[in-house]
């Protein structure tokens, strides 16, 4: 970045009135904020608009006074390089009175105006105080609950919550009980006391959902379980999901270092939880301190920064603000010259072992066998992690084989061994399918899962790291007509896997594919197109149809507070 940029940095996208200035020349960051705290219930967005209009002009004239102060500019010269401002995503009333204050602040100064994604702004402050320079990028904030890793110029949504943001899910659960907005806090401090009972947990691949576990807490409260051990069991089964679909993203895209950002990420059992993850596999991981991790002005003006020196300003007439404003629609104009995540390859005959997200796979590909073994978390609850292994482990040897039975190549199984969580797989395949990616492999996904779908089950993992595709045959260098003859393309990993019969799941598992396409191939249109054509021969049309309506899905809805 050049040497000296001073921006001012306006949020407001909910709660939080703030205003920050950043000085790039020396990084510090002043930042000023005034909360708004519902009287009862939730955020109402009229009030948060209200407290917006109060608050703004107030923050907003601390912070020019501070860098008036510090910088000790002439009178006539404004303080700041340019003016930064949330455009979304969150509340619209509240995002309207911060974008009308930005563009009259923008004038008054007469200085740039720059729009930031707020959730993209949650990403890069982590990315900015670690230095990291390709992370995966964990977003556990009220209204949000994604994974972001950079790919061609954008940042890719790899996995993402199908219902609420994890601080509203949480915040509900408080409600129920009658605790004061916002419940994060308290459910972390009655937690201390709690002990472990049963609750859903649910993943898909590297999405997730919330709404089958918060029903169930209610539905506990209800019956009088102590609300300490549901406020334990929340944290352990909720922020368990969130470590193993980042551990999940780590092992798809090959990175290894994970930053944090979002208001939950203030939460000591996240944070341990993920660090304990990022070391058990090697990875680095970063949570930025609290103050950028609540929202804040000071995460908007940093970024505003990076953009302002990449000339990314917008013009008065193009700064509308976006409710719905999603990450993966800003294009990356700040770090255009930075390496981009190189993936390690999968196993290709060359190793003996491989780390997956969940297992350890040993491969012996000479006596055609691999060694599956879940190995236990230690970020998770005993019991939970328990649970799992064995789970999955039996699922996996069932779904397996069902599938082959379906006439979709997966390995033989030779041995299971649940309680030690143990699998004797076939060595199919010579690459993963990441490694080796062709519309026609994509095809035959397609059509496996529509296999699957038929017959009343799904892979829940599908990922291109769950493929294998090429000649296992460790002497396949006979003729190219005779490899072609052996190439399968192999599902591989049905531990996440389920008999249901909701068009709905089926929709998902497809959707789990796509997302890993767009995570891990260059030019992920035409491979997407195959998947469907693929998907169209076997399956059902409306599957499809359902598939339309979970992509275009706005999952960006910020909680009302009412319910
Ligand atoms: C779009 C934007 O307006 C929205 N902002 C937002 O949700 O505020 P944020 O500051 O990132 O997060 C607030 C959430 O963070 C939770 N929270 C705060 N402290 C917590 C803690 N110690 N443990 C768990 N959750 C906590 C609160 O309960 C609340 O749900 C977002 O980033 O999604
Ligand atoms: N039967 C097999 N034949 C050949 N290679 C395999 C086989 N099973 C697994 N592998 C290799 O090991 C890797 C990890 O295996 P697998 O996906 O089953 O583990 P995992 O820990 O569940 O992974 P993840 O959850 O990250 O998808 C695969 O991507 C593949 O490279
Ligand atoms: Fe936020």
């Amino acid at each position: 970045m050049s040497s000296d940029i001073r921006i001012l940095g306006i949020e407001g996208t909910a709660w939080a009135a703030s205003a920050a200035v950043y000085d790039s020349a020396t990084d510090d960051v002043f930042i000023e904020s005034d909360a708004y705290q519902p009287d009862s219930g939730g955020i109402h967005p009229r009030e948060a608009a209200e407290h917006m209009h109060d608050a703004i002009p107030r923050v907003v004239e601390t912070a020019l006074e501070h860098a008036r102060e510090t910088y000790d500019e002439p009178a006539d010269e404004a303080p700041v390089d340019a003016v930064a401002f949330s455009r979304g995503p969150g509340l619209g009333p509240c995002l309207r009175i911060v974008g009308t204050a930005a563009r009259a602040l923008s004038q008054a100064l007469e200085v740039p105006l720059v729009g930031v994604n707020h959730m993209v702004a949650h990403l890069e402050i982590g990315r900015h105080t670690a230095d990291f320079d390709s992370p995966v990028c964990l977003n556990a904030s009220g209204a949000n609950a994604h994974l972001l890793a950079y790919r061609n110029g954008r940042y890719r949504v790899l996995g993402e919550t199908m219902d609420t943001g994890v601080g509203n899910a949480i915040d509900k659960f408080t409600r129920h009980v009658g605790w004061s907005h916002p419940g994060g806090p308290k459910v972390e401090a009655a937690a201390e006391d709690g002990e472990y009972v049963d609750l859903p947990y649910v993943v898909k691949g590297m999405d997730f959902s919330f709404s089958g576990i918060m029903s169930a807490a209610k539905q506990r409260y209800d019956d009088d379980v102590p609300v300490e051990d549901i406020c334990f069991s929340l944290q352990e089964n909720i922020f368990g999901m969130l470590t193993e679909v980042a551990e999940r993203a780590l092992s798809l895209t090959g990175s290894d270092e994970l930053v944090l950002g979002g208001g939950v990420g203030q939460n000591e059992r996240l944070r341990e939880m993920l660090a304990e993850m990022c070391a058990q596999r090697g990875a680095e991981f970063h949570a930025p301190e609290p103050r950028f991790l609540r929202d804040n002005a000071g995460m908007i003006a940093v970024l505003g920064a990076k953009m302002y020196d990449a000339g990314d300003t917008l013009a008065i007439e193009e700064s509308r603000v976006d409710p719905n404003y999603r990450p993966d629609q800003v294009p990356v104009t700040w770090r255009s010259d930075e390496p981009e995540l190189a993936a390690g390859r999968g196993a290709d005959g060359g190793e003996t072992q491989v780390r997956g997200a969940e297992a350890l796979v040993d491969l012996e590909p000479a006596r055609g066998r691999v060694t599956k073994r879940r190995e236990s978390k230690t970020y998770r609850h005993p019991q939970l992690d328990d649970r799992l292994r064995r789970e999955r482990t039996t699922l996996e040897a069932r779904l397996t084989s069902l599938a082959r039975r379906e006439g979709v190549p997966t390995p033989v199984l030779s041995d299971v061994d649940p309680r030690e969580a143990r699998l004797e797989l076939e060595y199919v395949g010579k690459w993963d399918l990441r490694d080796e990616l062709t519309a026609e492999r994509v095809r035959d996904v397609g059509r496996h899962l529509a296999r699957l779908h038929r017959a009343g089950f799904v892979h829940g993992d599908p990922t291109t790291r769950n493929v294998r595709v090429g000649s296992a045959d460790p002497d396949a260098s006979g003729t190219e007509r005779a490899a072609e003859a052996r190439e399968r393309t192999v599902l591989i990993d049905f531990g996440l896997g389920y008999h249901t019969d909701h068009v709905e799941d089926y929709a998902m598992d497809i959707h789990v594919f796509d997302q890993s396409l767009v995570g891990t191939a260059d030019d992920p249109d035409p491979l997407r197109e195959a998947l469907r054509e693929g998907y169209r021969e076997v399956g059902e049309e409306r599957v499809l149809e359902r598939l339309r309506d979970v992509e275009g899905r706005g999952r960006y809805v910020s909680d009302d507070g009412q319910e």
